[in-house]
């Protein structure tokens, strides 16, 4: 009964109010597995809790050790012997209180309890001494213990296969483990040694009030535990309610990012779309500002409830002591004693519930990172080259011939394929382009021949190698990229060209090389840094480029990792003026007879003359052949070239001047 009026206090997701204007606007706030999964949390019993501590303290314990095992020894042990001294010191407080109220004192009594007096002052000392040798050596072992966690997860986010970024429950448990997972595994090894250290003091306490009393040690553990179930009960209505808002803060801080940050800014400001995204952050602020209120009105809720029963075992204790004190079972002496041991106690108790609950509390977001940990350690190890290694594992030479054999692809979670059945082969030497309307799949098979995701069924075939079973690291070298999204790097240029041979010294030749191909050497060498300028106007000294030189630098950089293997260029000139694109052209032209090239392009005059024209429609390929065979086919290809070249006509009429003509190809 008692448990279901306060699960009725856990604040959960609601359409109400402000929160309706989300729902409406942006649907995907709520994920149900993870609600699921916070009931679970939230329906967890005190002692599932406490069971679950053990695992939690070898958890931690095994973290901070893997860090800096002589950190880890130090503050366990330092806070052990500290604890001993909290032993003494209160057997010394006994002994010195049994002496000196054994009767009224006397100067001799007052001698008598000398040497009890010295061993308190000396077993105080101690145990500062040792707390603040503790304190130091914990110190010490937080931030080892954070560069290490860190490390481990962008080893892992970056090991990660691609595909795993499509998965809204990867990205959630990517920001759960990022925002407080992670911190939370370090947090967690400090509150393992602080419960470790209210554990000793405790235990210390305990010894010292069974040998001064033992029936008040129950009573200490008594008068703690409401306050204890407190603790927790908060803890947990915190993590269920931060858990279940989880997408709404992704969301949140998505919308924040865009209207703070410099690559929205133009646009935020061309459509006028402040006021709008204002308007959904306002929303989202006042659901979250809603599920705060509620969260504060349980814990309030909660913890007034265990202070009053704390309060009114304390009384108990309190009471059964003055009992103890009536009847003549305790001497005033040793109740002294025992008052001073049970203060201490209950401080102690208090330090030590608040250390079981701190550990639950970071164990549950710790569990979290734990969880992520897992879901990407699985996605990496679900590899075929990992689930099935090569018996030889060496590097496979450029490819003679490509097959793309029978190949469909699936992105996660979508209904319909991107590319069905498709097959076609891609020689040494040869260029083959790939041409179709927006989504026909073009740059979905170039993800697949790049590798960035291994086809749902079929085959990508180097020199008959099966390249998607094996590692990518044995074959990717041969794979150059100039991708359709140009990323704007926020190096410098040099760094920004080479950054797919970053593992490589800086050839400063194939660098001006690369970047004369890309028709980037006269910018790059213009400007006030020349190789040295930093690409990032956010940064002192930092400057930002059009839309076409980024292009150029991203073709240079792909021209730049190329030695011969396979390039992709997807789309490369999309925003190059007419003299780059016929220079980049050139460049790939060049590579005819020595190197494979697939080109992706809208523009048919760059392709007129491809080895192999592949037209895809709806993700199947639907033609494929030279550009006269395709254009006497009388298929799609032939209707996109005739439309092509009626615009160019139209523009190139007399009075009228315009681009070159298609049949005027960039390729000749
Ligand atoms: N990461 C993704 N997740 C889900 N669907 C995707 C993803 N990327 C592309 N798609 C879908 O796959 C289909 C093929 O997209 P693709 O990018 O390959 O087309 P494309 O032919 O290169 O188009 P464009 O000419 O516009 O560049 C499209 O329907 C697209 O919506």
């Amino acid at each position: 009964m008692a448990l279901e009026w306060f699960r009725r206090l856990v604040p959960r997701q609601r359409k109400r109010g402000s929160e309706d204007t989300i729902v409406d606007e942006l649907p995907v706030l709520e994920d149900i597995a993870w609600y699921r999964h916070a009931d679970e949390v939230e329906s967890a019993s005190f002692w599932r809790m406490a069971r679950r501590l053990p695992r939690l303290l070898r958890q931690a314990l095994g973290t901070a050790w893997a860090a800096s095992p002589a950190w880890t020894a130090a503050a366990l042990i330092l806070n052990t012997v500290a604890g001993i001294a909290t032993t003494t010191a209160l057997l010394a407080v006994s002994d010195a209180t049994a002496t000196l109220f054994a009767a009224p004192p006397t100067w001799d009594r007052i001698f008598d309890a000398g040497p009890a007096l010295v061993l308190l002052a000396v077993a105080s000392a101690a145990r500062s001494g040792l707390g603040l040798g503790a304190g130091y050596a914990q110190q010490r072992l937080d931030p080892l213990v954070l560069n290490r966690t860190e490390r481990e997860f962008y080893e892992l986010v970056t090991a990660v296969p691609r595909a795993a970024f499509d998965d809204d429950q990867f990205a959630d448990r990517l920001k759960g483990a990022k925002d407080r997972g992670s911190r939370a595994v370090v947090d967690l090894v400090g509150d393992v040694v602080d419960l470790v250290t209210a554990a000793v003091t405790v235990a210390a306490v305990a010894v010292a009030l069974t040998i001064i009393q033992p029936v008040l040690v129950p009573l200490l553990f008594a008068a703690a535990l409401p306050t204890g179930w407190a603790a927790v009960r908060s803890a947990r209505l915190m993590y269920v309610s931060n858990r279940s808002r989880v997408s709404r803060r992704r969301r949140l801080w998505m919308v924040e990012v865009l209207m703070d940050t410099r690559w929205a800014a133009d646009d935020l400001r061309y459509h006028e779309a402040g006021p709008w995204l204002r308007g959904q952050h306002r929303a989202m602020v006042d659901a979250e500002t809603q599920a705060d209120f509620d969260i504060i009105r349980s814990q309030t809720v909660t913890r007034a409830t265990g202070q009053i029963l704390s309060g009114l075992a304390v009384a108990a204790v309190y009471g059964v002591l003055l009992w103890l004190l009536a009847t003549g079972t305790v001497p005033l002496a040793v109740a002294a004693a025992a008052v001073v041991a049970l203060g201490q106690g209950s401080a102690a108790m208090a330090n030590l519930l608040v250390a079981v609950n701190t550990v639950y509390e970071d164990g549950l977001y710790a569990a979290d990172r734990h969880e992520f940990d897992t879901l990407a350690a699985d996605r990496i190890a679900a590899q075929p080259h990992i689930a099935a290694p090569a018996k030889d594992p060496g590097p496979l030479p450029v490819p003679e011939i490509i097959e793309v054999v029978d190949v469909s692809f699936r992105y996660p979670g979508k209904d319909t394929e991107a590319l069905t059945g498709v097959s076609l082969t891609i020689r040494r030497g040869e260029t083959i382009a790939l041409v179709g309307e927006n989504g026909s799949g073009k740059t979905t098979l170039a993800k697949l021949l790049s590798g960035l995701y291994p086809p749902t069924s079929g085959r990508i075939l180097w020199d008959g190698v099966d390249i998607t079973r094996i590692d990518p690291g044995r074959w990717r070298p041969h794979v150059a990229v100039i991708a359709q999204q140009v990323q704007r790097w926020p190096f410098t240029a040099e760094l920004s060209v080479r950054l797919g041979r970053s593992h490589e010294p800086a050839n400063p030749g194939r660098l001006r090389s690369a970047a004369r191909d890309a028709g980037a050497l006269a910018m790059i060498e213009g400007f006030d840094n020349g190789w040295q300028q930093l690409l990032d106007a956010e940064y002192r000294g930092g400057t930002d480029l059009s839309g076409g030189q980024w292009q150029r630098l991203s073709s240079a950089r792909g021209l730049y990792r190329d030695h011969d293997g396979l390039l992709l260029a997807d789309e490369p000139s999309a925003a190059l003026d007419a003299r780059a694109e016929a220079a980049l052209f050139d460049t790939l032209r060049a590579r005819a007879g020595r190197a494979a090239t697939v080109l992706i392009s809208h523009r048919l005059q760059g392709v007129v003359h491809a080895d192999q024209i592949a037209v895809l429609e709806e993700g199947k390929l639907t033609e494929l052949g030279t550009h006269v065979d395709l254009v006497a086919n009388h298929g799609t290809y032939s209707e996109l070239w005739a439309l092509q070249a009626r615009s160019y006509a139209a523009l190139s009429a007399p009075g009228r001047c315009g681009r070159d003509s298609p049949t005027t190809p960039l390729w000749t």
